[in-house]
């Protein structure tokens, strides 16, 4: 039955037992009855379905108010996330930078002696395991006290940086060179005979006699020594510096400019 027809029809009944004339009737006490019984029901039916709409909003609105507070914590948590792998970036940064400090010589950019070492014991233990082993250079500036007490000590070090630059961009790439202190560096060469070394030194030593530095309108040019040694399979990589070491005294000793291999054996 549609709204529309149940309406009129509740309205026919109001009307029927509002009329004088049906009030004999015997069926009207019956209609009357049914009738009160009849809106009896109505009104549950009604509060029941209000109850229902009431009870449907909450669930909606609380169903609504938990998907809020759902968004809100993963946008916090995406928040928190963000957060974190800017953090996280940053200590990473830190840590390259920190490292890079702590392994570079601050003057010259070239490694310092911690990264030297580091690289000569990892070398050691390579040519252990490999059998390919390799050889340590030591380079020394010659007089350079010289050049300090004559042009002061900001030339020195400028001369330091130069003749650094020269020493690295005259070696391989696999090769490293670091400021072993003051005026020594070190070269080492993986993989590389006492007399494949000795070709490349002699090179870098070539090198930094044409290197020509300008002060206050006068030139100059220097020299360097260097000292060469193979290392020794099974030695320590400090045995393999004292020999490179113990070479580089002979080149000064036998007048600088000079590059010098240590014996296989020390005397
Ligand atoms: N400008 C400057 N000088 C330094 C630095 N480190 C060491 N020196 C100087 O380097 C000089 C080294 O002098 P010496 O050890 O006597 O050797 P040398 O004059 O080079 O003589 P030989 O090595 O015998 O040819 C010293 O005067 C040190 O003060 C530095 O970082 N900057």
């Amino acid at each position: 039955m549609s709204r529309s027809s149940h309406v009129k029809l509740e309205e026919q009944i109001t009307a029927l037992l509002d009329s004088d004339e049906q009030q004999g009737n015997p069926l009207y006490p019956l209609l009357s009855e049914l009738w009160e019984v009849h809106q009896e029901l109505a009104r549950r039916i009604d509060r029941i379905s209000h109850i229902s709409d009431a009870y449907q909003s909450l669930a909606k609105e609380r169903e609504q108010s938990l998907s809020e507070r759902v968004n809100k914590q993963l946008r916090q948590l995406e928040k928190v996330a963000r957060i974190s792998d800017r953090y996280q970036k940053m200590m990473r940064d830190l840590n390259i930078a920190l490292h890079e400090a702590s392994t570079h010589d601050p003057l010259t950019g070239l490694g310092n002696r911690r990264l030297l070492i580091e690289r000569l014991k990892e070398e050691s233990e390579r040519a252990r395991r490999n059998g390919h082993s390799f050889s340590v250079a030591m380079l020394d500036i010659d007089h350079f006290k010289r050049i300090n007490d004559q042009y002061g000590h900001e030339v020195g070090d400028k001369v330091l940086t130069e003749v650094a630059r020269v020493l690295d961009a005259e070696i391989r790439e696999a090769d490293l060179c670091g400021r072993w202190g003051g005026e020594e560096f070190i070269i080492l060469l993986p993989e590389t005979t006492a007399f494949d070394a000795q070709q490349v030194i002699e090179r870098v030593r070539e090198a930094v006699l044409h290197l020509h530095l300008h002060v206050n309108a006068e030139n100059f040019s220097l020299s360097i020594s260097a000292g060469i040694a193979a290392h020794h399979i099974g030695n320590s990589y400090s045995e393999t510096v004292n020999r490179a070491d113990g070479a580089l005294l002979q080149a000064k000793q036998q007048g600088r400019n000079l590059c010098r291999v240590a014996a296989d054996h020390p005397a």
